[in-house]
């Protein structure tokens, strides 16, 4: 978020509705009041409410947004959306739908135009590689002259603007604004993280888009959806919802860009009416990677897809990162990319801040600051460090608070079976007991030396330790946070970067 604009989009350009226009787009199940008003925006956000704006009450997992009416009204809505019975003194407007949530996906993309009737929007989903591929895919296309919005964990960007997020895939006011602005701005392209928690919660109903993707499926959120079953379910939305009021655009093919090494892409071919483009590093594929080698520098491969083969250069490390790449060039190829306007991209790419970034100050061993926050992800990461690294390798890693319990002692086993020292400290502890979760990272690794494993909670301090007890040749790697520049404790984000942290530890060693 640091650097971004502290603006959303939507508000300089304002656009103005007759409430009894958006009407006919929803499920009604009672109207009070005159609808012949003008909606000059809309928020679920009580505080977020401007004079004339449309206020819809949504029921959170921590408060009810029926609670906030008076607030709304008292800065001016102009009429509000609820789903429960309500008696209010003011004379506004009062339309009740089932479900608040749902609606306001729709209200949204009706209020702003249906701008995503007016792009190529790409989703991807899959539990890791979404920020990578979303990155990748906008590059590809940037740099084949189409000019592409992108939306995702690290911000949303509108040509040269940058604007913070809170989530991954944000609410579908935020997200339609997002779109408009893109429309507005003379995109042609966007792409877009679903999660699966936005699928789920239908911040991306009232998305037409135009290609989906599927990057793999492991364990997380098993907090939020239960089961692996009902996870797989929520990423399936974004297939099984392909296509839908895209018959006008019978230009347009849609497409899912399915993974097939990963066993859950046979049940989303099964429940996508789109055209499926395939990739694959472990079998002949629609687009496939043969001959993979990896260099201190990066890795090199074999593209092979259905417009030719070319050979790949590029800085990014690993093989999740083939797979990241393949999906990209899949995507780039259904928009008639060429194979070498593809290559060329590749072989330039940096990679995303906080996905294997190195920081180096000089020193003599490795360190590598990694978004790996998944079980998963931190396999593919230590695999892909011992694949160079010459002396010893030191893990740092901590799980986050309020979220999936069950992949603790997982990480905590893979950090100590991948290195020579792993280190179990904090990240983002929200309104957990820092102490018990690393406890509950430290059940995955009783058999394990305590020379092996060790746990500091102050994450500095955890950083400290293994940069001060590396040699050269070693790697540390500093695992979970990435790009994040906060810690959060307790409802409250203290400054906080991986990356800075590191250097300063670096620096103090000499
Ligand atoms: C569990 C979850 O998804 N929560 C989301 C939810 O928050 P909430 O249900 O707690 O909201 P709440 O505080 O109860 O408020 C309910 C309603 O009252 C309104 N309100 C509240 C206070 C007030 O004074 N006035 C007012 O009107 C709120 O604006 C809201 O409309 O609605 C918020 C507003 O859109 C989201 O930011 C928030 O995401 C939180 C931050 C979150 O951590 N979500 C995670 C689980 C998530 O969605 N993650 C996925 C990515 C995962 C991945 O990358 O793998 C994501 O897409 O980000
Ligand atoms: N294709 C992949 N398969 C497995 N692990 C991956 C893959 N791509 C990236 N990773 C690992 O996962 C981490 C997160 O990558 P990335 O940010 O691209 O995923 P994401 O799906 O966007 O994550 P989030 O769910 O937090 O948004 C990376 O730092 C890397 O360790
Ligand atoms: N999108 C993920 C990010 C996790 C990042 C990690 N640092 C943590 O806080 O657990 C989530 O919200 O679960
Ligand atoms: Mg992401």
């Amino acid at each position: 978020m640091k650097g971004g604009r502290r603006l959303s989009p939507s508000r300089a350009a304002r656009y103005v509705m007759k409430l009894e226009e958006l009407i006919p787009s929803l499920m009604v199940a009672e109207i009070k009041g005159n609808t012949d008003v003008e909606i000059k925006g809309m928020e679920m956000d009580s505080r977020q409410v401007k004079p004339e704006d449309l206020f819809i009450a949504v029921k959170g997992f921590h408060v009810d947004g029926h609670r906030f009416i008076p607030e709304a009204i008292q800065r001016g809505a102009a009429a509000i959306v609820v789903e429960e019975n309500i008696h209010l003194k003011e004379d506004i407007p009062v339309i009740r739908v089932p479900d608040t949530h749902r609606a306001m996906a729709v209200l949204a993309s009706t209020f702003y135009r249906h701008p995503t009737r007016h792009l190529k929007l790409i989703g991807v989903t899959g539990t890791n590689g979404k920020t990578t591929v979303t990155h990748l895919i906008r590059d590809i296309l940037q740099d084949s002259g189409r000019m592409t919005g992108l939306i995702g964990t690290m911000n949303m960007k509108i040509g040269d603007r940058v604007y913070p997020v809170k989530n991954t895939t944000p609410e579908s006011l935020e997200l339609q604004r997002g779109f408009r602005e893109m429309v507005d701005r003379g995109c042609s392209h966007a792409v877009i993280e679903a999660s699966s928690h936005a699928l789920h919660m239908g911040r991306t109903r009232g998305c037409q888009f135009k290609t989906v993707v599927f990057t793999n499926l492991t364990q997380d959120h098993l907090d939020y959806h239960g089961t692996m079953e009902h996870y797989r379910a929520a990423k399936g939305l974004l297939f099984s919802q392909l296509g839908n009021a895209y018959q006008d655009r019978s230009e347009d093919q849609p497409l899912a860009v399915l993974n097939i090494d990963d066993e859950a892409s046979s049940y989303f071919k099964e429940i996508t009416s789109g055209q499926v483009i395939t990739y694959s590093i472990k079998q002949p594929a629609d687009v496939y990677a043969e001959h993979i080698q990896f260099h201190p520098g990066g890795t090199s491969f074999k593209l092979k897809t259905f417009h030719g083969s070319v050979d790949v250069q590029m800085k990014l490390m690993g093989t999740f990162n083939v797979y990241n790449v393949l999906a990209a060039t899949a995507v780039a190829l259904g928009e008639g990319i060429s194979i070498e306007q593809i290559r060329k991209t590749l072989s330039r790419v940096q990679g995303v801040p906080g996905r294997f970034e190195r920081v180096d100050e000089g020193q003599s061993f490795t360190v590598l600051v990694d978004y790996a926050h998944t079980p998963d992800s931190l396999e593919n990461v230590l695999t892909t460090i011992r694949e160079f690294a010459m002396g010893k390798v030191t893990c740092v890693v901590g799980c986050g608070g309020d979220r999936d319990r069950t992949k603790r002692p997982q990480m905590a086993q893979i950090a100590a079976s991948y290195s020579e020292q792993a280190i179990i400290t904090s990240d983002n502890p929200r309104t957990e007991d820092p102490q018990q979760i690393i406890d509950d990272m430290m059940d995955g690794v009783n058999g394990f030396s305590p020379e092996r494993v060790k746990s500091i909670v102050d994450r500095t301090e955890a950083i400290r330790s293994a940069i001060h007890s590396a040699s050269a040749g070693d790697v540390v790697l500093i695992a979970g946070k990435g790009h994040e520049t906060y810690q959060e404790i307790d409802g409250i984000r203290y400054d906080f970067d991986d990356r800075e942290v590191a250097r300063q530890a670096i620096l103090e060693k000499g």
